[in-house]
Parts: structure tokens; sequence; C-alpha cells
């Protein structure tokens, strides 16, 4: 693995290396990005490489959010380039970030974001939905990934009569329902206790491991740092010394 100045590599970073040779997931050349006076980031360069799974530290206005707006194509940097799976962005419009972000990446937001009025298996389908009608082999497919996050069982369940691991495990199922090389996860072990923060990291790993996806998380949580395989921490919107845990 090609490791940027300033960042330190973690246990597990043999996974990444073996497909260190490929283009990265994505790349990023100073890029910073303002909001009016407020620098949020400043100069990062960064590139996520296959198989990696990333943590972005750092403290409260530190930057992370921004970081992983960008990364995901939900916002457009102020400055700088970056590039998803080696085709820069900078030309791309609205409508063509919305497809690269479809086509590539998914989400899991801190608050999940899941449909209440539909069931697991509907929300997991919900992203091919909006897309068109789903197949058989789709819904199959939604129901194989339900079972592999645990929810064998739960499949019908609605959002409020699951716990918040649970919830959980439906938000990762449908952010790799399409697919993506890239699943973005914003403080994935906010809200989950001692237990379930571990279970949740292990799930992680071992869909990054079967399923080859690339993840980036922003944590504030030390107990989640020794199932990445690499780390940068953020400080005023520039990216400090690696994590030295
Ligand atoms: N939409 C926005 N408009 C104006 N300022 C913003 C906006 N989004 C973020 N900022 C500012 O940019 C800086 C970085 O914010 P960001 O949310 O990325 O930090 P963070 O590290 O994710 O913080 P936290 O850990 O509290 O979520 C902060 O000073 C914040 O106030």
């Amino acid at each position: 693995m090609k490791l940027e100045p300033r960042e330190t590599a973690l246990p597990g970073a043999d996974i990444a290396s073996a497909a260190s040779c490929a283009a990265p997931v994505v790349r990023l050349r100073g890029v910073g990005k303002t909001y009016g006076q407020i620098h949020a980031l400043a100069d990062i360069h960064l590139d996520v490489q296959a198989g990696e799974m990333l943590a972005i530290v750092g403290p409260s206005g530190s930057g992370k959010t921004t970081l992983l707006n960008l990364i995901g194509l939900l916002d457009k940097p102020s400055t700088g380039a970056i590039e998803v799976l080696g085709e820069p962005t900078a030309c791309l419009s609205a409508a063509g970030y919305a497809r690269r972000r479809q086509s590539s990446i998914g989400f899991v937001f801190q608050s999940y974001n899941l449909i209440p009025v539909l069931d697991a298996l509907d929300n997991v389908l919900l992203p091919l939905r909006l897309g068109g009608r789903t197949s058989a082999a789709q819904t199959a497919q939604a129901r194989e990934l339900l079972d592999e996050v645990g929810l064998d069982g739960h499949h019908h369940k609605r959002p409020d009569r699951m716990s918040g691991g649970q919830r959980q495990r439906v938000a990762i199922a449908r952010a790799l329902i399409a697919k993506p090389s890239l699943v973005i996860a914003d403080e994935p072990t906010a809200s989950l206790d001692g237990g379930n923060v571990h279970a949740a990291m292990q799930l992680f790993q071992r869909l990054n491991r079967t399923h080859s996806v690339t993840f980036v998380f922003s944590t504030h949580d030390e107990r989640a740092l020794s199932y990445m395989t690499r780390s940068i921490r953020l400080c005023d919107g520039h990216v400090r010394d690696g994590d030295k845990r």
C-alpha cells in the first residue's frame, strides 16, 4: 500500500496492500472546501486504495463530515481535484455526480435514514427501486444480504420494531445492495453500546473482505480503530499526523 505522507498504517494493512496496484478508489489532490469565510478543509491529498478500511478521525469541527461528503460526491470541492475509480469529477454535472454516486458509492448515515413505513426488505431494495422496478433476483439478493448481516427472520419488520443495532444492519445491507466499490459510514458506532460496537466493526470487516468493498469511516471511537487498515487525523481542516494509538 502506498501511504501518503502524514498517515499511519494500522493492523490489517496487509489486506489493502494486495489491491494497491490498481487506480485508487478515490484520489484527492489539493482539495479545499470553504463555506463563506470558513475554511473547512485545505490542501487535502489523499488516495483511498481498493480494499482499505480507512478511518477519518479528529475533533469536532475539524472537517470530517466535510471530507466524507466530498469523497462520497455529496458535495463539490472549492479547490483541487477529485477522481473516483480513475475518473476525474471536475467536469461532471450535478446529474453526472448523482449517477456516479448511485453506481459506485453506498452510504451508512449516522441516523441510518431508514424509511419508517417500509419493512427491512423494502428499505434494502429502495436504492434499486428509485431506478425502476426490481427483479426477483434483486429481491433474492436483498434477502441474502439481510441474512448475511444477521437479520434472517427480521425481513418484514419495520424499523420501529428493531433495536438500534438491527436498524444499523438494515442500513449496511442497503448500502451494499447496488454493489458499490466504496461505502462511506459517518460515525457508525456513535449510537451503539460496547458489545454492539465490536459486533458492528466485525461485520464491516467481514463485508470488506467478502464483498471486496472499500470502507471510509468518520469516527471519534477509539474502539473502532483497531479494525481499520489505516487512519488519518484531521485538525482545523488539515491532515495532521496519523493516529498514534
Ligand atoms: N454547510 C455549512 N455551512 C457553513 N459552515 C459549515 C458547513 N458545514 C460545515 N461547516 C463548518 O466547517 C467546519 C468543519 O465542519 P465538519 O462538520 O466537517 O466537522 P466535523 O469534524 O465533522 O465535526 P463533528 O465531529 O462535530 O461532526 C466547521 O467549522 C463547521 O462549522
